[in-house]
């Protein structure tokens, strides 16, 4: 069974026609959603984590219909939005607790999987710290690692890398295509061509459709993703 999938989605602002007809499927592992400014990816994550509700189409999570099955369908989904949501003062351990305390989740067990999460994130050693003291990179990975915290089957990213450094964004990139590779299945939002590997994935979205979904090696076949990117969306060039 695939762990995520929507099915006929349409979404609209007013007059604005921001998604239609949107269908895909995942498979385990990383797929890249990838769409240039305006395509309706963060529309789509509003839909997909319930912020948003739609009369149009169908989202399906872990077999759970999220109409009809919201707090089922929303237990299996671990989220990352585009904007940080922690809490600078309290240290990386709290933060973890009190997230896990938000799933009902409580002492040694809490902790247990806190320390689970923050490993595999290569963070066990920064726990004891201050969120406001880490950089911008390490608050990225302490913020994957507390989605992961309620054991979920799908992960949502929202163009998770904004803002970060090179290396930064490269380690970041690498820990969640590990998690990927461990079967979780990643839907990582972005319109970087240089975070989407041969092997993953891609749903390419463009003014509220979906153009394609294949893997990566398919879509471009030697030529370079970001060019392949730009004549599917008409000239939008993706960013490298
Ligand atoms: N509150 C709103 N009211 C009207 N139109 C909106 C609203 N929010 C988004 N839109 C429009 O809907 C479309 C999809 O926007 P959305 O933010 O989902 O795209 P996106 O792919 O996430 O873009 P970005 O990468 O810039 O965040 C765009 O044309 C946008 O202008």
């Amino acid at each position: 069974m695939t762990a995520l999938s929507v099915t006929d989605l349409g979404y609209s602002y007013g007059p604005k026609r921001a998604l239609d007809g949107v269908s895909f499927a995942l498979r385990p592992g990383f797929t890249a959603l990838l769409g240039p400014n305006g395509a309706g990816k963060s529309t789509l994550f509003s839909l997909l984590t319930r912020l948003f509700v739609t009369r149009e189409g169908q989202i399906t999570v872990a077999g759970h219909d999220m109409a009809r099955a919201p707090r089922a369908a929303l237990s299996r989904i671990g989220v990352v939005f585009q904007q940080p949501t922690l809490d600078l003062d309290m240290s990386v351990a709290r933060n973890m607790r009190y997230f896990a305390a938000l799933h009902g989740i409580a002492g040694r067990e809490a902790d247990a999987r806190a320390a689970d999460a923050l490993d595999r994130l290569g963070m066990a050693e920064r726990s004891a710290e201050k969120v406001r003291n880490l950089n911008g990179g390490h608050r990225r990975r302490m913020e994957i690692a507390r989605a992961l915290i309620h054991r979920p089957q799908v992960l949502l990213l929202d163009e998770p890398t904004v803002g970060l450094d090179f290396q930064s964004r490269q380690a970041i990139v690498d820990h969640v295509h590990g998690l990927a590779g461990n079967g979780l299945t990643v839907l990582w939002a972005t319109h970087l061509v240089d975070e989407i590997r041969d092997s993953d994935d891609v749903v390419v979205l463009h003014q509220g459709r979906v153009l394609a979904h294949d893997s990566a090696e398919r879509l471009h076949r030697g030529a370079p993703l970001s060019e392949v990117f730009m004549q599917m969306t008409g000239g939008t060039e993706a960013a490298r």
